[in-house]
């Protein structure tokens, strides 16, 4: 299958996002989450890999188009390592909701939040006066900890549990919940995948931009590219409908693009690949 037939935006807005970056491709950026959009998502979060093509997908469409971005959740070197970007010229990773920044082989971030350490340090005690039942689990990331129910018996329960007592333990340390799939992270504030997007888009004095999510923490990127489109940035939200789990609805509603999950992302990225590569007029 050609790109027309996977990429036919629902919306006027994001066929032209299609169509500028189609005609500039080193004026555009694209931009992709790590988990449930280039990963299928897997139970133990240690385990999560790009999805089969995603790396060479990858790696023909970087010298094609002005960047390449992986903006995560996760610590930068994690994604750049379970994604397999290490070897790809021309990647930027943005990692722990653009905190961190890995380029070129070199990681740049700031200081560890405090509160972090004091969260992590009351958090087992904390989950058990909570009763969080077996298969809770910490996925300590160093600038934050992500507290996950998808290995208990009853995951949405669990998840429901522990929200709110979870953001006052944030609360207390100058900390966020960020709340995911099955997973609430507690993390510093100040950043999200918004503003970093847009950070990156600025810098690259990009002219479009594609951006593929599936999860809560990527409305903030969806929210930044609606409000660049409104001052003339050309733009094309995907969503990766999650495969397994129910699609992220805020996200599915406001797509340009529905995608079956990271297989479909791949399939996206692979045809953008091979578009770009023919030679065409203007480019
Ligand atoms: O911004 P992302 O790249 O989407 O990362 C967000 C979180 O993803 C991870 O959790 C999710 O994926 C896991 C592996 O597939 C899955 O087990 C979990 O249920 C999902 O929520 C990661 O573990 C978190 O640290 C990230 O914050």
């Amino acid at each position: 299958m050609g790109l027309a037939d996977i990429a036919r935006p629902l919306t006027d807005a994001g066929r032209a996002g299609l169509a500028a970056l189609l005609a500039a491709p080193r004026d555009a950026v694209i931009a992709l989450d790590f988990d449930g959009t280039l990963a299928p998502i897997v139970a133990d979060p240690s385990r999560a890999r790009a999805a089969a093509g995603a790396t060479a997908a990858l790696r023909a469409l970087a010298p094609r188009v002005g960047a390449v971005a992986v903006v995560t959740g996760r610590p930068a070197a994690l994604a750049v390592e379970y994604g397999g970007l290490a070897g790809i010229d021309g990647v930027v990773v943005l990692g722990h909701y653009g905190a961190e920044r890995w380029e070129d082989g070199e990681l740049t971030a700031p200081p560890p939040h405090p509160g972090v350490a004091a969260v992590r340090a009351e958090l087992p005690a904390a989950l058990k006066a909570l009763g969080a039942p077996d298969g809770t689990w910490v996925e300590d990331k160093g600038r934050s900890v992500a507290v996950h129910t998808r290995r208990t018996a009853a995951p949405e329960a669990a998840f429901e549990l522990l929200r709110a007592p979870m953001e006052r333990l944030a609360d207390a340390h100058g900390l966020v919940v960020e709340p995911g799939r099955l997973v609430l992270e507690l993390r510093p504030p100040g950043v999200d995948k918004g503003a970093a997007l847009t950070g990156l888009l600025r810098e690259r004095s990009a002219r479009s931009v594609l951006f593929a999510g599936d999860d809560l923490g990527d409305v903030p990127a969806f929210a930044a590219v609606e409000e660049l489109r409104a001052g003339g940035l050309a733009g094309l939200l995907v969503c990766s409908g999650a495969v397994g789990d129910a699609p992220v609805r805020e996200l599915a509603d406001r797509a340009d693009l529905v995608v079956p999950g990271p297989a479909g992302v791949v399939e996206l990225l692979g045809a953008l690949g091979e578009e770009l590569s023919r030679p065409a007029a203007g480019r």
